[in-house]
């Protein structure tokens, strides 16, 4: 179907390690990128990330599963859409003693592309004027929105961007996001992944979370973040010793963090009130607790076990 950009099912891949181990990095995931937007592919570090990119850009071969793009099977149909496709996986190599211009239009013309679309691309990306300075006097930030501005160079309708922000400072991953957002509104679609899900957060329209190689979530921010985390409390209230075994009484779940009693499951935060008020305890302060992704992706993974914390990347080499 040509609605989504790209569609996995199954997929899977197992590396062996020098030292003989096995490590699955991606167990049967399925993966639906709606064409048009930018979709957050988000994971903890290790959780099979890059080489599901690998294997869609048909760098890596899975050992099982489907892939399509644009609907065409890759990779055996890579050829028919790789022209429709720029991905930015390794920091690409550009000539330092030449200006951001001139590393671009040696691109073009390597590539076929007209010149006159270093102009463009380069003021897509923001860098504008900055083109004409070379390209060592970059800032880290510049030098990734130059690669960007590279895979725009052609024109693709889909982008696959790995962790691109990675190693920037806070000006430099804004930037980032404003060149992806505005890809996106173009109708471009942006296939970004990212461990940092506050990053993502704000420009994705849809997101997929995996973990440990599997789909965990998927949707809009909206939808994933109001499926977990939903109905949470804070409540601000001087006799927490009382308060507890009222609102668990209640059947809803209590902790107490930092001096606010986090409240889970009311279906509405008057419910709380009411409750407390009804054994004469008046709340100081009540407010509803919006799910971030970083909390839903605590909340999916927990129950598989796969904390943030639990995941260590593995040894790496082989086919690296
Ligand atoms: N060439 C390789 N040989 C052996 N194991 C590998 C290789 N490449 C990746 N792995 C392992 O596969 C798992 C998934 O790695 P992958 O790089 O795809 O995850 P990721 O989500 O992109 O994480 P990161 O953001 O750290 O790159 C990890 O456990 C990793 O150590």
């Amino acid at each position: 179907m040509d609605d989504l950009a790209v569609s996995t099912r199954g997929l899977r891949k197992t590396y062996r390690t020098r030292r003989g181990k096995r490590v699955v990095a991606v167990r049967g995931l399925d993966l639906d990128v709606p064409a048009g937007g930018v979709h957050g592919f988000l994971g903890p570090n290790g959780s099979g990330k890059t080489t599901s990119i690998r294997m869609l850009l048909g760098l890596i071969r899975a050992d099982a599963g489907t892939m399509t793009m644009f609907g065409r099977p890759v990779p055996e149909r890579l050829p028919e859409v790789v022209s429709r496709v720029g991905a930015i996986v390794e920091s690409p190599k550009f000539f330092p003693a030449f200006s951001g211009r001139k590393n671009l239009e040696l691109l073009a013309e390597a590539i076929g592309a007209p010149r006159s679309r270093v102009g463009e691309v380069l003021a897509e990306t923001s860098l504008g004027e900055r083109g004409k300075d070379k390209y060592r006097a970059y800032s880290l930030g510049m030098k990734q929105r130059l690669a960007i501005a590279a895979t725009l160079l052609k024109e693709p309708d889909l982008l696959i961007f790995d962790e691109p922000t990675n190693g920037l400072d806070p000006a430099g991953i804004r930037e980032i996001r404003e060149t992806m957002r505005s890809l996106g509104a173009q109708g471009r679609t942006v296939l970004v992944s990212s461990h940092i899900l506050a990053e993502v957060e704000q420009v994705a329209d849809t997101v997929s979370i995996i973990g440990h190689g599997r789909l965990l979530a998927s949707g809009t921010v909206a939808e994933v973040i109001g499926g977990a985390g939903k109905g949470t409390v804070k409540v601000a209230i001087d006799n927490h010793e009382a308060a507890i075994p009222v609102l668990t009484e209640a059947g809803w779940t209590v902790r107490l963090d930092g001096g606010y009693l986090y409240v889970d499951g009311a279906a509405h935060p008057a419910d709380v009130t009411r409750r407390l008020a009804e054994r004469g305890m008046y709340v100081a302060e009540l407010a509803p607790v919006r799910a971030d992704l970083e909390s839903v992706f605590l909340e999916l993974t927990a129950g598989e076990g796969l904390g943030t914390d639990e995941i260590k990347p593995g040894p790496r080499g082989g086919d690296r």
